[in-house]
């Protein structure tokens, strides 16, 4: 069985890790993580009977696969120590971390076989989005391995360019805080029209995980599920046309370009 190293073992990597667990994708002992957050390390060891370090070196010493689940800032240090143990050693290299490119991943690390991928928050609940993308070094066996690493805490998709993953960004990375802007503007204008905040709360709530699950499960597109709350002469009608009216089409094209521009100028930034 594969035995994986988390580098970092924070919201993102604890999510990851129960999700392996719980769907039975990799027994614990085979589970290795550092982090020099000793609390940290200790409640993972507990709480999944995994292996904590307060070493890197330590955790990926017999790992197939190192997981880097540190904040990109930190990365290009994180690495340095290790790159001489990573390059003899040759595991696939697994990367979270936002922006930061497979060319700095590899001078960074040393390792060959790398996969970019862009979760998201939802991952903590076993409902995230994950786009991958991989350097032609990782086999397919390697290729299984990252996708049922992700799959474990929701879907994965596999993009055919490295720059797809900055559009990834914008629609999954970024996405539940667009999600939560609307649900925080429905909030406010419920208040505003006389609901208290907690039934203005649980009735937004409600109808975001309502719509989602309509959306997943009908065999229709979203804007028929639209059409089909839309009745002519209606309310619903009048609250979209006040939308288009806004242009609210070009504000969300608008947002994910300046997400996905985001990403591509970090990349810049945090690399070499
Ligand atoms: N939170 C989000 O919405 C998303 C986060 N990501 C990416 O996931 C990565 C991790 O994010 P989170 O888990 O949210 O951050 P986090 O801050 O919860 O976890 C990072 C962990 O790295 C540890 N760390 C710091 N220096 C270290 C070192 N030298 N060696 C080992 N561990 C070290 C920290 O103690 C911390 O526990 C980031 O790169 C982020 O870009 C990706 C998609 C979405
Ligand atoms: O806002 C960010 O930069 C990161 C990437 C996706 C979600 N959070």
């Amino acid at each position: 069985m594969t035995q994986i190293a988390f580098i970092g073992g924070g919201n993102m990597a604890t999510s990851i890790i129960g999700g392996l667990i719980k769907q039975g994708e990799s027994k614990p002992d085979m589970i290795h993580v550092s982090d020099p957050n000793a609390d940290q390390v200790q409640q993972l060891s507990e709480q999944f009977g995994i292996h904590g370090h307060s070493d890197n070196q330590q955790a990926i010493a017999s790992a197939d696969v190192v997981i880097m689940a540190v904040k990109p800032q930190v990365m290009k240090a994180v690495l340095a120590p290790l790159k001489d143990t990573l390059s003899q050693r040759q595991p696939m290299l697994l990367s979270i971390a936002a922006g930061i490119s497979l060319t700095s991943l590899q001078s960074w690390s040393g390792c060959e076989a790398i996969v970019r991928c862009m979760p998201n928050t939802p991952s903590l609940l076993g409902l995230g989005a994950s786009g991958l993308f991989a350097t032609d070094k990782v086999s397919i066996d390697q290729r299984n391995i990252a996708d049922a690493l992700l799959r474990a805490v929701g879907i994965s998709v596999w993009v055919q360019n490295e720059a797809e993953l900055d559009a990834v960004t914008a629609v999954s990375g970024s996405g539940p805080a667009y999600y939560f802007l609307l649900m925080e503007a429905m909030i406010e204008a419920g208040k505003k029209l006389g609901l208290s905040e907690e039934t203005a709360t649980q009735l937004t709530q409600q109808t975001a995980l309502g719509a989602g699950k309509m959306a997943m499960e009908a065999d229709v597109s979203a804007a028929e599920l639209r059409r089909r709350v839309t009745s002519p002469g209606g309310t619903t009608e009048r609250a979209i046309q006040t939308f288009e009216a806004a242009h609210l089409r070009d504000i969300v094209e608008a947002a994910l370009t300046a997400a996905s521009d985001r990403a591509a100028e970090l990349s810049k930034q945090l690399g070499d």
